[in-house]
């Protein structure tokens, strides 16, 4: 990466080398079968330049159309895991994990991949989200201001994922552009063609970003709106750990909506009503996703900030 002094454009190298991964959770379905689509005839993401590679990353869950055989694999791919001596006695994510990062990594390495889209549902009412996880990363902040600018009027959030205690260590990560598409709600095994469609469409304008650049295209500085994750909410819970409330009727579904203090947030079984806590403003989302019951979170609050992207070229 470097800088013209002149135009302040910051020049990349092409990104030829795409891989588009499915079923990293064997039970989120949209992306399991358009990936599947795309292994059987991949015409639709081709691009001129660009080498696109679809991919399921967790087979044996989707097989079993479960999240995950023994561990969650889009928290794997932490840099002790990917370390360990192979073996066969590894749970089978973690040697699935070292499997794709010999694909498409190393993580971290200048032979990585270039960008990896992983798509994910979830079950949560959140619309068509990108996630990022780098502020700084420049061709990814274009890459949104392009595709929140070619499916409008439709929206397209960004969630942006740097928090240094709940970042997790994602299958996409092992690329010099990690791209998560998590598009909701829908249900677990379940294949909504609204949701499918959606997906679909998302991946069509980022691939064309991708061929544009590499194609020598100059994208002017621009600025981003993005979704920052400042906290985890866990369910209210006894002390055996049991849950004692839900989500609040008028939280539920309201992904991406102001949550002000003193705002009801969750609801006991007998009807009472527990109020958000917080100091200031925040934008729930991920609320009440079903894969989160194990992780001890209700939903993750973020604060909505504007981010500058330079401008960008290839070099
Ligand atoms: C519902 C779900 O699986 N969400 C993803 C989000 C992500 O890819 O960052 C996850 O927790 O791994
Ligand atoms: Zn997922």
């Amino acid at each position: 990466m470097s800088s013209s002094p002149y135009s302040g454009t910051v020049h990349l190298d092409e990104a030829r080398r795409v891989a588009i991964f499915g079923g990293t959770h064997g039970n989120e379905m949209s992306g399991v079968t358009l990936v599947n689509l795309w292994m059987n005839n991949c015409a639709e993401i081709q691009r001129k330049g660009v080498d696109t590679k679809p991919f399921i990353t967790n087979p044996k869950a989707v097989e079993k159309c479960s999240r995950y055989v023994d561990t969650d694999l889009n928290r794997a791919f932490t840099p002790e895991n990917l370390s360990t001596p192979a073996g066969g006695d590894l749970p089978y994510e973690i040697q699935r994990a070292q499997e794709i990062n010999r694909m498409f990594g190393p993580k971290g390495s200048p032979e990585a991949y270039d960008v990896i889209f992983d798509l994910h549902n979830t079950t949560s009412n959140m619309g068509c989200t990108l996630i990022l996880e780098s502020s700084k990363d420049h061709f990814n902040l274009q890459m949104m201001n392009y595709i929140k600018k070619a499916i409008a009027p439709a929206s397209c959030l960004v969630l942006l994922n740097e928090h240094p205690l709940l970042k997790y260590s994602t299958s996409r990560s092992v690329a010099k552009h990690p791209v998560g598409l998590e598009v909701g709600p829908q249900p677990q095994g379940v294949l909504r063609s609204n949701i499918f469609e959606a997906m679909r469409v998302i991946l069509k304008h980022a691939l064309d970003f991708i061929e544009l650049f590499n194609a020598g295209m100059h994208f002017p500085t621009c600025t981003v709106e993005v979704f920052r994750v400042a906290d985890r909410i866990d369910y209210p819970r006894d002390a055996n750990g049991n849950i004692i409330a839900m989500v609040h009727p008028t939280l539920q579904d309201c992904d991406w909506e102001p949550l002000n203090p003193g705002d009801p947030m969750f609801q006991t079984f007998d009807g009472k009503t527990i109020h958000y806590q917080g100091s200031c403003t925040v934008y729930p989302t991920f609320i009440n996703e079903a894969a989160y019951y194990e992780k001890q979170q209700a939903f993750v609050t973020t604060r909505r900030e504007t981010l500058v992207a330079s401008s960008i070229r290839k070099a």
